[in-house]
């Protein structure tokens, strides 16, 4: 039965994808905080705020074929490759998801992102819509924050402000966003980023509440569940 009452028939290969995942989400005890966000709503600026004062969170460095922009060096912001190695390594299984967003193409390792998770480290992603899907088919425990601006204009007026793109990038961007935000509804929690201070407070509150489900819980006192017989199901 599932929560609704309805007989849920799983067939043997339902049953063995699902027991394959439930075994690849026991490997990774640290947490998938994947945040999404139209162009100029603010995420990297949170984010990079959240990270100065949480070591325990570590930031995944995407490739894209972008350009850098004035300021951005090669492994901070991105590992900047031209379209030709993206698409090798994309070919060679590099990547845990990749998408083509604005026109260029971003991805995420999936050797760096496996690395960090095996440790117990959290992991973030800031990435688009597209590649938030293809991480949720594949970490079921991923959660999801999406940025919403307060208005279309503040969104336009900060992309301007950022003064970091040509004009036909930040129109091209603002185009997007609409199809960006249309994706908000698929996000565990959304933040609206209107007062900085409060929108990063909530940011951290989702990281907090996350740090505590059971299954955090579970991999990070792993001694003390056993001596107190805390058990993963709950008993009959
Ligand atoms: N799927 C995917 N999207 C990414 C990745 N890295 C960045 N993006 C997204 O690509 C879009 C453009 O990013 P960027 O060029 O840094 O521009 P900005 O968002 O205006 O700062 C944003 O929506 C990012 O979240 C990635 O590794 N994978
Ligand atoms: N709450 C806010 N109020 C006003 N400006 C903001 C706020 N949050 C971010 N910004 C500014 O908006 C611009 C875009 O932010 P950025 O973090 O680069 O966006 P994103 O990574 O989502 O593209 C930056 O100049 C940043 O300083």
């Amino acid at each position: 039965m599932n929560r609704n009452g309805e007989n849920h028939a799983m067939n043997a290969q339902d049953a063995r994808g699902a027991a394959n995942e439930a075994a690849r989400e026991r490997d990774f005890p640290g947490n998938l905080f994947v945040v999404v966000a139209p162009s100029g709503a603010g995420k990297s600026t949170l984010v990079n705020a959240l990270l100065r004062d949480d070591a325990a969170i570590r930031l995944s460095v995407s490739y894209t074929s972008r350009p850098p922009r004035p300021g951005e060096s090669h492994g901070r912001e991105y590992h900047f490759v031209d379209a030709a190695e993206f698409l090798q390594r994309r070919s060679a299984g590099e990547f845990l998801e990749s998408a083509e967003v604005h026109g260029n193409y971003y991805g995420t390792s999936r050797l760096w992102i496996e690395e960090q998770m095996r440790r117990g480290d959290d992991v973030l992603l800031e990435i688009d819509w597209q590649g938030a899907q293809q991480v949720r088919r594949q970490f079921r425990n991923a959660v999801e924050i999406f940025i919403l601006p307060p208005s279309l204009a503040a969104l336009e007026e900060r992309l301007n402000k950022r003064g970091q793109d040509e004009p036909h990038v930040i129109t091209r961007r603002l185009l997007a966003a609409g199809g960006e935000i249309a994706h908000a509804s698929e996000a565990d929690y959304v933040v609206i980023n209107e007062v900085f201070e409060r929108a990063l407070a909530e940011l951290r509150c989702v990281i907090a509440a996350t740090r505590l489900r059971f299954g955090s819980q579970r991999a990070r006192h792993a001694a003390l569940f056993a001596e107190l017989g805390v058990h993963a199901e709950p008993s009959v």
